[in-house]
């Protein structure tokens, strides 16, 4: 068995442990970074990227089909399944090129290949021969999807996200299960190409919108677009010949039977600790067999292990977890010199049609009688009349306490942009007055915006809920 010694282990080449290894670096001469799949990251391979490549060639679709409204005849709109995935896939590779060329610029002698496991705290076995002794390690090994047992007996007829950007063709039907954030995205964009679509959801969730109203007006949307029960009674899911059948109560209670071609399983992801011999470690855990960390150091309980990205479950985003392996590795590299890191304002976007935008205290974390709300209906904006776009709903939360502005909760057309604004604002603490009191231009979504937080000053100032 080879053996090295190391300052720093980081377990992950994905977007975590590449900023953790740079950021090591800084700090120590030792660092060593360990992959046990493909180079590329799961943002480029099989997740953001791929993803909005299906969903923007979705939007093409949907654009033109809905010209009609603005006196722009467009006949006969047709999907060419197989251009739509040829061109995902080779925008994928391009990215996941780019991605894979980054890693491989790191020294070929700091780049190990295998899957790690750990020996205990401070050693780890690579593959079948090689141990490795760090000072510090870093788990940045990132998420799986979450398969349930419901699901087992389908074969290859069980697609998750990382089949679907590989298919040369789009199938005739997709059963979605999860109308969480991958749900939506991806069983919005095939039903707008073309591919019959229902959606079976647990609970009544609805990706993660937790404003009751706002909720209500999204789930009413994307079920204008393909049958969706955010709460459903399935009672079976089996294989018969090629087809996937599923057994449900629809909405008058009636049990009735549905063929499809695939089931996407959509129901969350797991972060991957759970192959990594962490038993070994001998770190702290908590009732859900993670281990414990603190989210601004990144560091686990007081010791030498750090954990980043999608692994700690924590806001598994890419902007997170680039965030999370620049502080982890700083801190794994310094260690027992630790120090907290920035963190910045939560903010999430669905790009769904309209999109979904999550900024600051969603709704739902929010405690009852601290705080006011100001609300937009996208139905009576100008802009959004104006680009055909006039479908959604935005609440924005202030605080009675000292009156800035708590977060918001958006179901609207181009929210990505109106995310980031309000993060921005949440991030300085301004209060809603100042942000009142900025230039907005004329005719955007922004006046819109202005109007929302007017009402919740409003109610700040008269003490309303
Ligand atoms: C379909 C989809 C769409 C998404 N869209 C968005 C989006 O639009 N915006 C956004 O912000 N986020 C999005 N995300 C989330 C985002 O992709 C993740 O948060 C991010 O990629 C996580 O990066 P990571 O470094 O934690 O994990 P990864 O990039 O997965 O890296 C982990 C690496 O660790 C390796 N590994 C695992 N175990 C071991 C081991 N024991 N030994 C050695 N190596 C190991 C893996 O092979 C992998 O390369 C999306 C995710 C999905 C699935
Ligand atoms: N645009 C983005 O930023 C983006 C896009 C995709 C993924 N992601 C990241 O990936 C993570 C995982 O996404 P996800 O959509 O898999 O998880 P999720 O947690 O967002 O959604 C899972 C959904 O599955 C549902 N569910 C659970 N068990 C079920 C069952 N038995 N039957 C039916 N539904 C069931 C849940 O109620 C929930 O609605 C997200 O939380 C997000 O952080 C981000």
């Amino acid at each position: 068995m080879r053996e090295i010694e190391v300052d720093v282990a980081v377990i992950g080449a994905g977007s975590a442990g590449l900023r953790a290894y740079r950021n090591a670096r800084q700090h120590a001469d030792q660092v060593v970074l360990i992959e046990g799949g493909e180079y590329g990251t799961t943002c480029a391979r099989v997740g953001c990227m791929p993803s909005k490549l299906l969903i923007a060639a979705a939007e093409s679709a949907h654009h033109a089909r809905g010209a009609d409204k603005f006196g722009i005849r467009v006949s006969d709109v047709q999907v060419d399944g197989r251009a739509v995935m040829e061109r995902v896939r080779t925008e994928r590779d391009r990215f996941v090129g780019k991605a894979t060329a980054m890693t491989r610029k790191i020294p070929e002698e700091d780049r190990l290949h295998g899957h790690a496991r750990f020996e205990d705290r401070n050693t780890l076995r690579v593959g079948d021969d090689l141990r490795v002794r760090a000072r510090s390690v870093v788990i940045a090994t990132g998420s799986r999807p979450n398969v349930l047992p419901l699901f087992e007996g389908l074969g290859d007829r069980l697609v998750v996200n990382d089949d679907v950007f590989d298919w040369q063709v789009l199938p005739e039907s997709v059963v979605v299960f999860g109308p969480g954030i991958i749900g939506l995205e991806l069983g919005q964009a095939l039903a707008r190409l073309g591919v019959r679509i229902r959606m079976f959801g647990l609970g009544g969730f609805v990706g993660p919108l937790t404003d009751p109203d706002v909720k209500a007006m999204a789930e009413q949307h994307f079920q204008s677009e393909f049958p969706l029960d955010a709460d459903a009674r399935v009672e079976s899911v089996a294989r018969d010949g090629d087809a996937v059948v599923v057994r449900f109560q629809d909405a008058d209670g009636e049990v009735r039977e549905e063929r499809f071609e695939y089931l996407l399983a959509a129901t969350g992801r797991r972060p991957n600790v759970d192959q990594l011999a962490i038993e070994n470690a001998d770190l702290p855990m908590d009732d859900k067999g993670m281990p414990v960390y603190d989210r601004y150091t990144m560091q686990c309980s007081d010791t030498s292990v750090f954990i980043a990205g999608d692994a700690n479950n924590y806001l598994p985003l890419l902007h997170e977890a680039a965030d999370e392996g620049v502080i982890a590795g700083r801190n794994a590299a310094r260690f027992p010199d630790v120090a907290p890191g920035h963190r910045h304002c939560p903010l999430s976007i669905v790009f769904t049609d309209p999109q979904i935008a999550m900024v600051g205290y969603a709704r739902g974390e929010l405690e009852e009688g601290s705080y006011a709300v100001g609300e937009l209906d996208f139905s009576a904006q100008a802009r959004a009349r104006v680009m055909g776009e006039d479908h959604g709903l935005m609440r924005v939360y202030g605080s009675y306490a000292d009156g800035r502005f708590l977060g918001a909760e958006i179901f609207g057309p181009r929210a990505e942009h109106m995310g980031h604004l309000l993060a921005w604002c949440q991030e300085q603490g301004m209060t809603v007055a100042e942000m009142i009191d900025k230039p907005y231009y004329h005719p955007v979504l922004e006046e819109g915006l202005r109007n929302a937080l007017q009402q919740l000053q409003q109610a700040l100032q008269e003490g309303r809920g």
